[in-house]
Formats: structure tokens, sequence, C-alpha cells
């Protein structure tokens, strides 16, 4: 992990070291790829928490959601869970752009970095690896395979995400719902609200979750038990918090914005390495 005092982007992992694992690892049939770990993966975790994101950048919501995971647990009960920042080069809905995924990775190390500061002295175990599975389903199977101690795995999500993950449009032939089965036997979900109207406040948010519990969307396949494995939690945001918020206020030059939407450690990388979000 990298070592306070230098600048940003000397810190976090160096490019060229990233390009080539990223480059060995597509063309390799492996669907997932280990890029860094804070503590040896031989202390066996008995919860993983998976942050999936695009981390593009990592923002303010993102370091809230994770924080989430550690809140008021003691450093006994946090040896036996690891926090996994996990970067899909292959997203079910967006295409791999505007920073390369080298440069999400330096800046994943980076974003580490500060939720150890945020919870110092708690230091949890972050991992960073990179998947070419999309979906949650099939990640969470990828991810059985690679820590076989863990005998629960917890998503941190945004209410944006458990939609879609919910959506029957992402798993033909059928359209149906029926393969999240297994996915919700061993797993949870932790859904940050999201701030907006887009997604309902929090009333329509709530009502969404209350409508798999009364069993109306068994239809499509989804059972109202799923609704015991998924748990909202609190937005820490006052304002509403996105990648594409802060992006746009690197392109126009909005200092406060980027104050209030970033981490310390990402930030700096930011200042240093702007030209990721302003060229082309
Ligand atoms: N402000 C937020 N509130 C709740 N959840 C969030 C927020 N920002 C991100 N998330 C969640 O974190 C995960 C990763 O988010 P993602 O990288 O897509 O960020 P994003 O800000 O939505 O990206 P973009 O603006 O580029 O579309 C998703 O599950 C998303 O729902
Ligand atoms: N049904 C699903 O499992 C499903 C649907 C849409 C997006 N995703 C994934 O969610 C993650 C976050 O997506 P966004 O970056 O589009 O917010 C990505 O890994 C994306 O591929 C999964």
């Amino acid at each position: 992990m990298p070592i306070s005092g230098e600048s940003a982007t000397a810190m976090a992992l160096s490019l060229s070291l990233l390009r080539s694992e990223l480059s060995s690892f597509t063309a390799s049939s492996a669907s997932l790829r280990l890029i860094q770990s804070t503590a040896p993966l031989t202390v066996a975790a008995k919860t993983l928490f998976v942050l999936d994101s695009s981390f593009n950048p990592p923002t303010r919501a993102h370091l809230n959601i994770a924080l989430s995971s550690f809140k008021g647990k003691s450093a006994e009960s946090v040896k036996e869970e690891r926090l996994l920042l996990l970067l899909a080069t292959q997203n079910a809905d967006k295409a791999p752009k505007p920073a390369p995924f080298e440069e999400r990775l330096s800046m994943i190390s980076m974003f580490a970095s500060d939720i150890l500061s945020s919870l110092a002295p708690l230091s949890p175990a972050i991992d960073i690896a990179v998947t070419k599975h999309a979906k949650f389903l099939d990640k969470s199977e990828e991810l059985t395979k690679h820590y076989p101690d863990v005998t629960e795995q917890v998503y941190l999500t945004g209410f944006d995400t458990l939609i879609r993950i919910l959506d029957t449009r992402y798993y033909p032939v059928a359209h149906t719902l029926e393969p999240l089965e297994s996915f919700f036997r061993n797993n949870r979900i932790r859904c940050m609200y999201r701030l907006g109207d887009r997604w309902g406040g929090r009333e329509g948010q709530d009502e969404y979750l209350r409508n798999i519990r009364n069993g109306s969307r068994e239809a499509e396949g989804c059972r109202k038990e799923w609704a015991e494995r998924i748990e909202f939690i609190g937005n820490g945001n006052n304002t509403p918090v996105s990648s594409t918020r802060v992006r746009e206020a690197i392109r126009n030059k909005e200092e406060s914005v980027l104050h209030e939407l970033l981490t310390e450690g990402v930030k700096s990388w930011l200042r240093e390495r702007d030209d990721v979000y302003t060229q082309g």
C-alpha cells in the first residue's frame, strides 16, 4: 500500500506494472485476478465484503459504503473479514472509458489507503482485483473459488445497482430471476439509498424492498425470502454523489465540488493527473 509523504501518483501502483498485469489478464482464460492485498490471503476470513464498481473515479459515496462494513467493529471481529474492491473490465451497461483500467487501478490503490486512514486504528484486509464477469451472479460463483474459507459474501451496492441485479432483462433467454436463487442462498446485499428523485426518494426505495417482501414479484422469479438478505443503509452524503459528477467537476475545474466528493488520496492523484478526464 502507498506510504504517505510522497506524491500521489508516485505512491500509487506503477502504471506500467498495472498495464502489463491487465494485458496478461486479458490474454488469459482467467475470469478474476487479484492485483494487490493489504494482508496475506492466508488469514482465513469468513465474510467477504465486495464493492464492485467502475471506480471512474472512486468517490466519497464509494468510501461511505465501504466504511459501513466496519463501523463500530472490534479489531478482533475484523480479523475474520476482508473487503474486496473489484473492478469489472466488462460492464453490463458501460463502455471501458474515459479512464483506462490501469489508471483506475492506480486510483483504487490510493482509495484503499484512504479507506484505511478513515478506519485507523482498525486495519481490515483489503484486496483489489479485476474481473471479466459483468453480472453479480457470475462474480459470486467466481469468488467462491478464490476465497474457499469465506462462508458469506456481502455485496455493497447502491439502489441503482440493486434494481439492475433484480431486472429480468439481464437473464436471457428465459428472462426470469430464478438463477439468483443460489446467489441469495449464500450471499447478502447491503444497499445504500441513492439520493435524487430519479430513484424515487427513500420512500420509493423502501417500497421497492417491501414489494419483494410481500411477494409481489414472485411471478418474475423474485422470491420474497430474498428481502431478508437485502439490507438498506443510510447515505452518508447530503448531496447526490456520482463519478459522473466528479468527471464533470474536473472538466469545469470546480475545486469545491471535488473537495466535497473525493477522498484525500484520490483527490491528490487526480490533481496530478486530471488529464485522465480532460483529454479526448
Ligand atoms: N451516491 C451513491 N449512493 C449510493 N450508491 C452509490 C453512490 N455512488 C455509487 N454507488 C454505488 O456504488 C457502486 C459502484 O458505483 P459506480 O462505480 O457505478 O458509481 P457511479 O457514481 O454510479 O458511476 P457513474 O456516475 O460513472 O455512472 C454501485 O453499486 C452504485 O450503486
Ligand atoms: N444483473 C447484474 O448482475 C448487473 C446488472 C447491471 C450491472 N451490473 C454490474 O454492476 C456493476 C456496477 O455497474 P455500473 O458501473 O453500471 O453502475 C458493474 O460490474 C456492472 O457490470 C450487474
